[in-house]
């Protein structure tokens, strides 16, 4: 693993308490933060964020058990088009940053979980005869769906829209949960657990690891380590609200290796606005008299773009 640069900057932490208590103010003050920290960096820890500590340690233990099944279990909910399901080890290779280019396959395997509202997800993707697995998982992805919406009004603060804008546009939101294996590895030339990438999302939800192996690409160049903050959250801006915000919000790019020893998990929960969403320059973040940085597109358009260009099995699809 490449070693970080010395004197590096670190990733800022927000303390989400006083506002998720309603202290008078803070709202503000919490978007004002988060506004320079997803201008400058685009990469946060936030802390007493109200998810329980016991129900994300149960939720890596969930992914243990899941790929700690034998293969041909795995195998027997195989990933779908639409990513719900199993992915084997080395089926993604991140196509999706140039960044870094000749990317060999990403050395992770992962079960994807996507569902909307209520609906629990392709039935036939989840595993057999794993007790608690999919209650478990279930569980963890309604926090992370309320924690997000808890989340949007701060977001609008931060980009001088009225605190409800996102609350229609995001009712109905395109999200997903993945449960990601990283085993040991020695990684070769353009070899990586997850190549340098920035995610396709509004914003990303990441518990914090106990085993290390995330890195943040900071604005100079360099990469940082993420730091151990106990019961912390990782939330990093994707390419969609880069793109919404017409740039103004860095969507980081990152990486992470396993060269712990032992095996590494991660739990990312990705958050899109609904899909027929419009992502067009925000009122807010128009500059006079200059054209949109980016395309206008909906957020279903940008998802199966990504998804064409990352996912193996999807890139087989679309070809065939
Ligand atoms: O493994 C990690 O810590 C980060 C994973 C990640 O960046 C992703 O799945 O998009
Ligand atoms: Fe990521």
């Amino acid at each position: 693993m490449a070693a970080a640069a010395a004197n590096a900057p670190t990733i800022p932490v927000l303390d989400l308490g006083p506002y998720l208590a309603g202290a008078p103010g803070a709202a503000e003050a919490t978007a004002a933060q988060l506004r320079h920290i997803c201008e400058t960096i685009g990469f946060l820890f936030i802390v007493n964020h109200g998810v329980p500590a016991g129900l994300v340690a149960e939720t890596f233990e969930a992914a243990a058990r899941f790929h700690a099944l034998p293969l041909e279990r795995k195998l027997a909910v195989k990933v779908n088009p639409v990513l719900q399901g199993y992915m084997p080890l080395r089926g993604s290779t991140t196509r999706t940053s140039n960044l870094s280019t000749g990317n060999k396959p990403n050395e992770n395997e992962a079960f994807f979980i996507k569902r909307r509202g209520e609906d629990a997800g392709a039935a036939d993707r989840w595993p057999e005869d794993l007790p608690g697995f999919r209650a478990t998982a279930l569980r963890y992805y309604d926090a992370m769906d309320a924690l997000a919406q808890r989340l949007l009004p701060l977001y609008a603060a931060a980009l001088d829209l009225p605190a409800d804008y996102f609350a229609p546009l995001c009712d109905d939101p395109l999200t997903g949960l993945r449960l990601t294996h990283y085993p040991p590895a020695a990684y070769g030339a353009n070899e990586y657990g997850i190549a340098p990438h920035s995610d396709s999302s509004f914003i990303t939800l990441l518990a914090q690891n106990k085993v290390p192996g995330l890195q943040v690409r900071t604005p100079e160049g360099a990469w940082i380590d993420a730091p151990v903050v106990p019961d912390s959250f990782v939330v990093n801006t994707g390419d969609i609200l880069h793109r919404w915000s017409n740039g103004r919000f860095i969507s980081t790019p990152h990486r992470a290796f396993n060269t712990s020893g032992g095996p590494r998990y991660a739990i990312p929960y990705f958050f899109h606005p609904n899909p027929d969403t419009l992502i067009d320059c925000l009122p807010s973040c128009a500059v006079f008299g200059e054209a949109p940085r980016y395309e206008a597109m909906t957020v279903e358009q940008y998802m199966a773009w990504f998804r064409g260009q990352n996912y193996d099995h999807v890139r087989k699809a679309n070809a065939a």
